[in-house]
Formats: structure tokens, sequence, C-alpha cells
């Protein structure tokens, strides 16, 4: 029998409402038994997977170490299935550039370098329909055959400027031109995955589409393991 996943979603600060509430759509249809909000070391045990939403991240950081659940967090994202959404992605960053003043505590886990705030303030938010690949498997084709685009949200969101490790899965670059202050020939990327680890840019929970809830959760289910995956493992 497959088994069903209790998903916690961090909610210190930030849009976690908004997972919760995408996370609920697909009760019922995925394999999601529970879906809780995270705040002290007990609800984080009690978890099979965690979302770490959109905010601020250096609020959630020092929410975080304030409420002493910050090394917990840190222990947790190395094996255990885990999405960072734009705040959520920055924290689960090893590496963060343009980050606060005096620096900025990261989980130190997914080895990439994030810019913060690559496109601009709140009033450079903008949205862009892609159709992205990785979603094939949880999308509904339509008579054509295709699958529809996704509307990708971005406020105030980072973009993974290097890759700091080969296993690193890169999942969705921008077209050319948006964020970049230099001309490119690539875009910018705003979604990979590693091994665990799912780190997006954008925020799919403010949109009325779960598919990329969906693919963590069958993400989760195949890779809900307390050892990291070998080197060389095909992800
Ligand atoms: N929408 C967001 O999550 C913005 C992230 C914010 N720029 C930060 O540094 O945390």
């Amino acid at each position: 029998m497959t088994k069903t996943l209790t998903i916690g979603v961090l909610a210190l600060q930030g849009a976690f409402i908004e997972h919760i509430h995408a996370l609920n759509t697909l009760r019922g249809v995925e394999h999601i038994s529970d879906v809780v909000e995270v705040r002290t070391k007990k609800e984080l045990d009690r978890v099979d997977a965690l979302i770490i939403p959109g905010g601020e991240s250096t609020a959630i950081a020092l929410i975080a170490e304030r409420c002493g659940i910050l090394e917990d967090l840190r222990e947790f994202v190395l094996t255990k299935p885990t999405w960072g959404t734009c705040a959520g992605l920055i924290l689960l960053a090893k590496n963060a550039i343009h980050t606060k003043k005096g620096g900025q505590q990261l989980l130190n886990a997914l080895p990439v370098t994030v810019s913060r705030n690559q496109f601009g303030r709140q009033v450079d938010s903008f949205t862009i329909k892609l159709s992205s690949q990785c979603l094939d498997a949880v999308s509904e084709r339509s008579a054509t055959g295709t699958a529809e685009p996704f509307e990708y949200v971005f406020i105030r969101a980072p973009a993974i400027v290097s890759v700091d490790d080969p296993e690193v899965q890169p999942l969705v670059q921008l077209p050319p031109g948006h964020g970049q202050t230099e001309a490119s020939e690539h875009g910018l990327l705003v979604a990979v995955k590693y091994r665990n680890m799912l780190g997006t840019s954008f925020h799919p929970e403010l949109t009325n589409d779960a598919r990329w809830h969906r693919y963590f959760v069958r993400m989760a289910l195949t890779r809900d393991s307390r050892e990291p995956v070998p080197v060389g493992m095909p992800a």
C-alpha cells in the first residue's frame, strides 16, 4: 500500500495559509493524510515533508532562531522532502547575495547561490505564463496533448544565479530579459531540484493551480528518505 504523508508548512511568517489551502485541495486526490502548521520541534517531528513559504527570509530566520527551531530545521531539510518558495528558497540555499546588511541566517542546505530581490521591489512584481516540462506528469492534457502553461507569480523574488553542485537539476528558466541587468542568451533560473529538496523563486500558492503542490507531493512520496541519496543516483 502506498503510504500517505503528513505535510507541514512552516508557519512563522509569510504565505503559509495559502500553501495549506493549496495542499487541502489535493486531499483525496494525492496521498496526503494531514496538513499541519509547523512552529515547534514537536510539530516538525510529526511531518514527513515540509514547505517553507514565501514572506521575508530575514524575519522567518529570526523568528525561527528565537523560537529555538532553527537548528532543528537545518537538520530536517538535509534529509526530509522540503520545498522552499521565494523567501523559503533563500533560506534553503547554501549561499545568498544581496542579503540584508550585516548578513542573514540561512539553512545552508541547497547548493545554489541565490540573488535576493533580483527582480526589484514590490512594485516590480510580475506574472508570466510558461510551459514547463517538469509539470507534464502532473498536468491534464488538452485535446492537442499539450499541458496548460503555468502562471508564475514573482514578488520581490530571488533568482538562482549559480548552481554549485552538478547534482542540482534545473527545472524552470525564464525567457532572457526578465530580471537581468546584462544581456544574456540564457534567462534566469527560478526552479531547481536537488535530492530531497525543491527550490522555487515564485509563489505557486497564490494561483488556483495546484500542479506545483502535486509535483512536490509526488516527489515527497518517492523521496521520503532519512538518508541523503548517494552521489550518482538518478533523481
Ligand atoms: N515574496 C517573497 O518571499 C520575497 C522574499 C524576500 N525578498 C526575502 O528576502 O525574503
